[in-house]
């Protein structure tokens, strides 16, 4: 089976108030073995909820979720599925080391004292085990997170579904997972994560899909865009009154300061810093164009 996830012509809205408010517009994607998606779009565009649908937590009011070659309500297609949602509920009164243990039972990972091995070896991964014995209850929500991702992690997961995998996390704690999920990624694992965090995005994702009031806007491979963005111009520009004859470059915008910053296809750099000297401005910098962000703001802002 190569098609781990399907949605097709997917629909889901939700009653508030006696009104209809959609999540999920005709939403239509397929996540091919081995890929890495990054699901981006602005708050409420309806990724928690398309995620929700495909682990079965949720029903499509239409349209078809396929997990592993199965409908996502058989709760066989999650077998070996790993799952990070968005704020995790764990029984509190467990420990982590119970949690991630029973994981691998469940799934048929591991049993008894293999499986505890494993266990603490993931939360120790995720640097979390000096918790291991600690109530789920007495945990903060990012050593709750850290105890949620060692639980889908230790699964060896065929995939590897996270909704915002790095909310909550320290710093420290968010590039321990990336690295994590990087070496899973690169073991050949496929991967469907959401992520407000674009540099995140950028670096784990091979395809990113965007989506925006429940509707697919985008759908892109990472390397088509990393060669489209070019480089970051920025220069500082006197006012008119100091310097009568500057005038911006074309193409180049201010943000209301003296500053003005422009997209540059990488052959068209020298040119440009030619232009800008001639023009009477000082070059502040130059840096790789973030990509995403980009494609973001042209697509969302419309
Ligand atoms: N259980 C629910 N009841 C009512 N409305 C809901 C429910 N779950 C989601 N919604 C609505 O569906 C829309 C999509 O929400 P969803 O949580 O899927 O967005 P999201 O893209 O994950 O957002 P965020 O980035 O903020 O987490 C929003 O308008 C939200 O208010």
């Amino acid at each position: 089976m190569n098609d781990l996830v399907v949605f097709e012509a997917v629909h889901k809205s939700f009653k508030v108030k006696g009104k209809r408010v959609k999540a999920v517009d005709d939403l239509g994607f397929i996540i091919r073995q081995g890929e890495a998606i990054g699901f981006v779009g602005p708050n409420g565009a309806g990724k928690s909820t398309s995620m929700k649908m495909l682990m079965g937590m949720l029903q499509p009011d239409s349209g078809r979720t396929l997990l592993m070659g199965r409908p996502a309500a058989d709760e066989r297609a999650r077998q070996g599925v790993g799952y990070v949602p968005e704020n995790p509920y764990l029984y509190d009164y467990l420990t982590p080391l119970e949690i991630v243990r029973m994981g691998l039972e469940i799934h048929q990972r591991a049993r008894g004292a293999e499986a505890g091995q494993r266990a603490m070896q993931w939360l120790e991964r995720m640097g979390i085990g000096y918790a291991a014995h600690k109530r789920v209850r007495n945990l903060s929500k990012g050593m709750t997170q850290r105890t949620a991702l060692a639980h889908a992690l230790a699964l060896e997961p065929q995939l590897l579904v996270l909704d915002e995998p790095m909310s909550g996390l320290d710093p420290v704690g968010r590039k321990l997972v990336a690295d994590e999920v990087q070496r899973y990624r690169d073991s050949g694992g496929t991967l469907f994560f959401c992520s407000h965090i674009l540099n995140d995005v950028e670096r784990l994702a091979s395809r990113v899909l965007l989506i925006d009031r429940g509707r697919l806007m985008a759908d892109e491979p990472m390397d088509g865009l990393l060669n489209k963005g070019g480089l970051v111009v920025r220069y500082h520009l006197p006012a008119p009154s100091n310097h009568p004859h500057a005038t911006p470059l074309p193409g180049f915008e201010s943000d209301g300061t003296d500053i003005w910053r422009g997209h540059v296809p990488a052959h068209a750099l020298w040119p440009t810093l030619q232009a800008i000297q001639a023009s009477g401005a000082s070059l502040l910098d130059v840096h790789q164009g973030l990509n995403l962000e980009q494609m973001f703001v042209e697509v969302v802002g419309k």
